[in-house]
């Protein structure tokens, strides 16, 4: 048994979110499409999914977000998978394993990435979600559609994923000296701003149903937190202060990207820009961990439209601090990642 899964081919694939194919409507609008109509995106039974989806957000949403999209568009395409690609090639050159990536909505799909890997002669796949944090409409999402797609088109082939990372020091390390290096010299507040979730969400996936949602999130232990999106962006944030030596004072968490009438995890992201400045912040530097790679959520929700909304409200200076991207420090912090997976393989 040992012997032949070490003689497997081996292979790594890298896995983000997606976007659309170009920034046309109507593929804008394919993309939403099959994003949102996700079961664990917008989590309502398939026909109120529908009626909401198909009947009221692609009416209307699509051209709004197209010319949102056509403002980040780079000539190689969009930010979110150019960057995902130039993560991969890099990787490619530090590893002895074919490297693929493959996103969980649109093209390059996860099942694109899969054959890929298989046509090199791949059988035991190690599949990394480029997401820090733990969340069904994430790291979930993507195990499901994986082993949908492993169990229809590719049973003999193996897969072993790569957990969230928000509590490994390597990745810690990584994220406080990147924010390190671009923090300014003057800032009154360093904000983390975190994609939300619908609270919903948070207590459908708690296995223990001991998360209130209140300061269980913040303690150091809680039954909930394996699964708890809230405690894990709490986390991410409580370590890398430490790491940075950055008093709490000085520290602001909120939420971004809400959707919809439900109730997300607050508080808003939008809503902070336009209160601070009013208490007295009028230099902010705002970092994006949710995100390992810049995309629209980052360079223009944030970037561009929380730097008007801060600024309207009297704010001075609004410093983005960029995701870690293609940065050789991270793509370090990757290939160890990897390795830990591909080597457990080796032990089956
Ligand atoms: C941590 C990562 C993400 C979580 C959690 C997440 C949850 C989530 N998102 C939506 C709705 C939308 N998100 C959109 C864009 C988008 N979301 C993420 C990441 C997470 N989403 C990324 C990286 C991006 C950018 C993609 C890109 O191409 O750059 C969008 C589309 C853009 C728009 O029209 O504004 C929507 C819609 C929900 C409902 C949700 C949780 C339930
Ligand atoms: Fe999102
Ligand atoms: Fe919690």
């Amino acid at each position: 048994m040992e012997k032949e899964s070490s003689n497997s081919k081996k292979g790594i694939l890298l896995v983000n979110l997606g976007s659309p194919k170009s920034t046309d409507v109507k593929d804008v609008k394919e993309y939403l499409d099959e994003f949102l109509m996700d079961e664990r995106v917008i989590d309502y039974r398939w026909i109120f999914r529908a009626l909401l989806v198909q009947g009221i957000i692609l009416k209307t949403r699509p051209p709004k977000s197209a010319e949102a999209y056509k403002t980040v568009w780079t000539d190689e395409g969009s930010p979110l998978i150019v960057i995902t690609e130039k993560i991969r090639k890099k990787l490619q050159k530090l590893v002895d394993v074919p490297v693929e990536i493959g996103m969980r909505y649109a093209e390059p799909s996860i099942e694109t990435g899969i054959r890929s890997l298989v046509e090199k002669g791949v059988s035991e796949i190690v599949l990394f979600p480029l997401y820090p944090q733990y969340a069904m409409s994430t790291t979930e999402t993507v195990i499901e559609k994986a082993e949908e797609v492993r169990k229809q088109k590719f049973p003999g082939v193996k897969i072993n994923y790569i957990q969230p990372f928000y509590n490994r020091e390597i990745y810690i390390d990584c994220l406080a000296e990147s924010i390190r290096e671009k923090l300014p010299e003057n800032f009154d507040a360093l904000q983390f701003s975190y994609h939300g979730v619908p609270e919903r969400h948070i207590f459908k996936t708690d296995p223990t149903k001991t998360c209130n949602l209140n300061d269980c999130c913040s303690r150091e232990s809680n039954p909930s937190h394996q699964f708890c999106y809230r405690h894990q962006c709490f986390k991410t944030t409580e370590t890398v202060i430490e790491k940075l030596n950055l008093p709490k004072e000085k520290v602001i968490v909120s939420f971004q990207s809400r959707l919809g009438k439900d109730k997300w995890i607050e508080p808003y992201t939008d809503e902070t820009f336009e209160t601070i400045p009013k208490k007295g912040i009028k230099n902010l530097a705002v970092v994006c961990p949710a995100f390992v790679s810049d995309c629209l959520e980052t360079l223009e929700e944030i970037s561009v439209e929380g730097k008007h909304q801060f600024t309207e409200a009297g704010g001075e200076n609004f410093h983005y601090i960029p995701c870690l991207n293609d940065e050789d420090r991270w793509i370090e912090v990757v290939k160890t990642l990897c390795e830990e997976k591909l080597n457990e393989f080796y032990l089956v």
